[in-house]
């Protein structure tokens, strides 16, 4: 095994919190993350005068402080609770502590479905007043990687090809994915990215158990991603 999947591996931690922490943590860090990634928006689109401007980022200053105090080295990595409660909390798509993440929450299906219902605000724009394309190719990525998960079948995506077949607004989205099928460490998934005048991307991805996370290792993970 190479240095970097080992390392890679020990930010998959099992640490035993119970269900009520892990809530508790929800509840506490959550909110935080919602008004960092209000604050993004507010950044961009603020028509407030210098002096409003240099007060705010004084009180931004403070905050950090106050947050600096005690800090995880990072990344983030994936966390097991007690009950076996997954925290991908600083997923770059989805994560409950990453404020870059849009706000994506999924609902699963054992079958191996994923969907979310969620608005993108101006921070996600590429051309003009649309979301940027390489926004929902994140989203879609997202959305495939966890319907394999969803059906037992995870995998890192090996490969994802996308189809815009129109314009994707910004504002109120539906992305859902589903398993077409497994082969053997192969999971085969399609989706698709939708706004209010129908399919926007179209999206077929093969999301692979990767070599380290397959063979008789003993640091063997049941889920890579
Ligand atoms: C709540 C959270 C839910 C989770 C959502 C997650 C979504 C986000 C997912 C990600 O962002 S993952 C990060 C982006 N992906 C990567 O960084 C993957 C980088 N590539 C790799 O790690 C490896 O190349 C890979 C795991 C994809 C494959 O390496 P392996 O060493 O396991 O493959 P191997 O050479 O043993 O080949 C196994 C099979 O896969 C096939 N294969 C290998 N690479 C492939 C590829 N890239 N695309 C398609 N097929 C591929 C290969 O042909 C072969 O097919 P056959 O068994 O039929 O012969």
């Amino acid at each position: 095994m190479t240095d970097s999947i080992a390392q890679q591996q020990m930010l998959y931690v099992r640490d035993e919190m119970s269900d009520a922490e892990i809530a508790e943590q929800a509840d506490l860090y959550g909110p935080l993350t919602d008004s960092v990634r209000e604050l993004i928006e507010l950044a961009l689109l603020t028509e407030v005068d210098g002096p409003e401007v240099r007060a705010a980022q004084e009180h931004l200053e403070s905050a950090k402080q106050i947050l600096r105090t005690r800090v995880n080295p990072g990344p983030y990595g994936v966390r097991w609770g007690a009950s076996g409660q997954k925290r991908a909390w600083g997923n770059a798509a989805a994560g409950l502590r990453n404020a870059i993440a849009p706000p994506l929450v999924f609902n699963f299906d054992a079958d191996g479905r994923a969907w979310t219902d969620f608005h993108l605000g101006s921070a996600y724009e590429g051309p003009a007043g649309l979301t940027h394309g390489g926004i929902a190719a994140l989203v879609l990525d997202q959305a495939l990687g966890s319907a394999a998960e969803a059906g037992g079948a995870p995998g890192m995506t090996g490969t994802l090809n996308l189809r815009y077949l129109r314009p994707t607004p910004l504002g109120a989205l539906h992305a859902e994915a589903r398993i077409d099928r497994v082969e053997g460490i192969k999971t085969i998934v399609t989706g698709q990215l939708s706004g209010p005048d129908g399919v926007c991307v179209e999206a077929e991805g093969i999301f692979i158990l990767p070599r380290w996370a397959r063979g008789g290792d003993s640091a063997k993970v049941s889920d890579p991603v």
